[in-house]
């Protein structure tokens, strides 16, 4: 049952009724990250799933061969109840003008992963569309291997519009549909789950850690010490490190680490965390909240991605990703 932890509601299987979904034609648009788990998933607890891609997309085999319909998206949308938008954020606005406003049906539901564009208003979707949100706190092949382990990824909930009056049972029922419900589902709202998301990948998930990881190795290549000590140190080390957070918490990992190590831990993370570093972090939320990020992030894609393609590259030819490479190689237990 549903339990209160620090005020919050959070909705377990058995607070959802995945009957709210049963029956219903059932649209997955995009078949990446998200969309396979999503698609799966939901298609492994009893729903009738339907993918759109676009043509020559090189998805449409793979979703064939896991056993899926696929339309093009024009035609996927057409007739569908439920249409959840799991495309590139870039993408979704120029194809919900082409492909999803003509073709979606009246009191039809709209979903999203995350409210990036509905919450900037690129999209803004018709008063008779149900618009809700189902957004992992997690990456989606992580979404499908543990929903398949039979676990799951904890997940926020959104409902934007409800003309029906039914669209937080809705909400539920997929998030439950997709394994959420093993593991915990948040209400909040798009505003809430866009700007949370976004400062959470960018400041700790994903920019933080990446720079601070990789900061560390070339810390120690630099200083003469070798490529392989460095990666085991500063990179392959982080995941047994946050494995232990993940089951126990901060005090779990320090309980099993050596005093030396804690005491390094308490004495230098904050000379590197530093007054300035929250401060950065709070211009960073600042730029999400005013949309200067979006819009950043969208004229670059208009731009080619030059930006983003040209960070790719360095970053695949980081000494570190090289070292790594080989060293997965012979390890024969990590999932390729
Ligand atoms: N990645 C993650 O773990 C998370 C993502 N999200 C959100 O989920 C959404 C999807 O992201 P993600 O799964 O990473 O995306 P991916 O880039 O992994 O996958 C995008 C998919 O969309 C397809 N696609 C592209 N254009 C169209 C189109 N016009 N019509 C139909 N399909 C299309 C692509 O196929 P092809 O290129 O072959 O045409 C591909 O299958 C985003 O809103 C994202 O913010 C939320 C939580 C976590
Ligand atoms: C995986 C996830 O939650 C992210 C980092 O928000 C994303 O991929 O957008
Ligand atoms: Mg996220
Ligand atoms: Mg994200």
């Amino acid at each position: 049952m549903a339990g209160t932890i620090y005020g919050a509601t959070v909705y377990y299987d058995a607070d959802c009724n995945l009957d709210a979904l049963k029956g219903k034609k059932i649209t997955v648009l995009g078949y990446g990250s998200q969309g396979h788990a999503h698609a799966l998933n939901l298609k492994e607890s009893g729903m009738d799933v339907t993918v759109g891609l676009r043509d020559g997309s090189k998805s449409w085999q793979v979703a064939e061969k896991d056993g899926l319909p696929v339309k093009t998206t024009a035609e996927a949308v057409k007739g569908a109840d439920v249409v959840m938008v799991l495309i590139p954020d870039e993408l979704q606005a120029e194809t919900y003008e082409k492909d999803i406003a003509p073709n979606l049906k009246k009191g039809a539901y709209l979903g999203f992963a995350h409210g990036f564009n509905v919450h900037y208003k690129k999209i803004v979707p018709p008063a008779d569309a149900n618009v809700f949100m189902v957004a992992p706190k997690g990456p989606g092949h992580l979404v499908r291997r543990t929903f398949q382990e039979g676990s799951g990824v904890p997940s926020l909930y959104a409902v934007e519009k409800d003309p029906s009056g039914d669209t937080k049972e809705l909400a539920l029922a997929w998030a439950a549909g997709i394994g959420a419900g093993r593991a915990g589902i948040l209400g909040t709202t798009f505003r809430e789950e866009t700007e949370t998301d976004l400062f959470g990948e960018q400041a700790v998930l994903c920019g933080g850690i990446c720079e601070l990881m990789q900061a560390g190795f070339e810390t120690l290549t630099k200083a003469g010490y070798h490529p392989v000590n460095a990666y085991f140190e500063c990179v392959h080390e982080m995941k047994l490190i946050v494995d232990l957070i993940y089951e126990g918490g901060f005090h779990t990992m320090r309980s099993s680490i050596s005093n030396t190590a804690e005491y390094g831990d308490y004495a230098t993370g904050t000379k590197l965390i530093t007054a300035e570093t929250r401060k950065e972090m709070e211009q960073v939320l600042a730029d999400i909240q005013s949309g200067a990020f979006a819009d950043e992030f969208l004229a670059d894609y208009k731009d080619g991605f030059k930006k983003l393609y040209a960070r790719r590259e360095k970053a695949a030819n980081h000494e570190s990703e090289k070292v790594g490479a080989e060293l997965r190689g012979l390890m024969s237990w990590i999932k390729k």
